[in-house]
């Protein structure tokens, strides 16, 4: 039976986490939760991926970066590095479900999970770094705009030891590696796929009964390219790591390539118009033309986009602008598109300290200026 108090909740704050979102929620899909799935998002999401999203997601909830009350924005804008933080902490604010379970958008569900909602706030499982600590990477909360003001509070009084959210977690939910052993998720709910290996002797025996894997670090699942016909990532040159964790990454592109991929086609092929107001959020409809509104550029020689001369330019907000899909027969990758910062952003970025010193802001690129303006 649905148990429609309770969610799923993850966060996206760009395109490229969409991604992982989406191989998320259909994991979920797949082993049935009977949970709502809920995906928090902010203004940076393309209109392409909130649609998409809510193709997966009961809600696709758009929640601001400053919409917290006035001393907490002045006190963050002076530590913009606690801003995703800050975007996590919003599942709080989700009052309208009684319990939910929050999964990082770099998780993947093997199993059925529906039993963590047995536990209460706030559980989590240890981090493999420090266990002492728990990973904020999967946790069972009671959304309350009380703890979500103290929450913030405690972000702006004490920041956090690791700049983000899991020092700030632990450090307001400091009892949680004492007080509590139902409070201790076991690790198979939040297995590292990087670290966990280390102690291979246990993997070996206790790996199999894992139920979630997270890929914690600064290399993500899409970030590597897959070739869909060996079911395998490719070889980057950097080596790819244990067999263990070459496995799970595999796991996550087959999820991508046979759950994800198909939403974006499906929109491209049924030309599906998006109403005005839809309940996610998108505003502009899309066109349907031909190539143009095609989510992915096509690759190599099977899928060679047909582009004829009197194809209209492409409407802004139909495509991701973050995100290139590549997709061929023989590779599929997703591309972060790189972007140029904006004026205002790079002057934001040299008021904060974080000078190019070496790049653009180098002492030999000012004078080049200087020389110019003085000319
Ligand atoms: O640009 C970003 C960055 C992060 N996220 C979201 O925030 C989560 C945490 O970021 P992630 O890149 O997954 O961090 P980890 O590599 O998992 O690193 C650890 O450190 C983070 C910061 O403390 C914690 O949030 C994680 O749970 C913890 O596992 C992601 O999964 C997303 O849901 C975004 O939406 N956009
Ligand atoms: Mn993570």
């Amino acid at each position: 039976m649905p148990v429609l108090d309770q969610a799923f909740v993850t966060l996206a704050t760009n395109d490229t986490y969409c991604q992982g979102a989406l191989v998320l929620g259909q994991s979920l899909r797949t082993q049935r939760a009977t949970r709502k799935l809920v995906v928090l998002i902010t203004s940076q999401v393309s209109s392409l991926l909130r649609v998409i999203l809510s193709k997966v997601f009961d809600e696709v909830i758009e929640v601001n970066l400053m919409d917290s009350a006035d001393y907490i924005h002045l006190a963050f804008l002076k530590r913009p590095e606690l801003g995703v933080t800050l975007t996590k902490l919003h599942c709080w604010t989700l009052t309208h479900y009684s319990k939910c379970v929050f999964l990082d958008a770099d998780t993947l569900v093997l199993s059925n999970i529906d039993e963590l909602f047995d536990r209460a706030e706030f559980s989590a499982a240890p981090d493999p770094g420090w266990p002492d600590c728990f990973n904020s990477g999967v946790f069972v909360f009671q959304p309350s705009l009380e703890t979500h003001g103290l929450l913030l509070r405690h972000a702006v009084d004490h920041g956090s030891f690791d700049g983000a959210d899991q020092g700030l977690l632990n450090s307001f939910f400091s009892s949680w590696s004492t007080a509590d052993i139902h409070k201790h998720l076991p690790f198979i709910y939040n297995l590292s796929s990087n670290t966990a290996y280390t102690y291979s002797p246990a993997f070996k025996r206790f790996g199999s009964s894992a139920k979630v894997v997270h890929f914690l670090g600064p290399t993500k699942p899409w970030n590597y390219k897959y070739n869909p016909q060996t079911g395998s990532v490719l070889e980057d040159g950097s080596g790819l790591g244990t067999q263990h964790q070459t496995s799970f990454l595999n796991l996550w592109w087959t999820v991508y390539q046979h759950s994800v991929l198909p939403l974006y086609e499906s929109f491209r092929d049924a030309g599906e118009h998006v109403a005005p107001g839809h309940a996610t959020g998108v505003g502009e409809p899309c066109a349907e033309s031909a190539g143009s509104s095609q989510p992915w550029e096509a690759e190599g020689p099977s899928e060679e986009p047909v582009v004829t001369e009197d194809v209209p330019p492409s409407p802004k907000g139909c495509r991701s602008e973050d995100v290139d899909l590549a997709v061929s027969v023989f590779e599929i990758s997703i591309e972060e598109k790189v972007k140029a910062p904006s004026p205002e952003e790079e002057r934001r970025h040299w008021e904060e300290g974080r000078i190019d010193y070496m790049g653009k802001d180098a002492f030999a690129r000012i004078q080049e200026k200087l020389d110019r303006f003085l000319q």
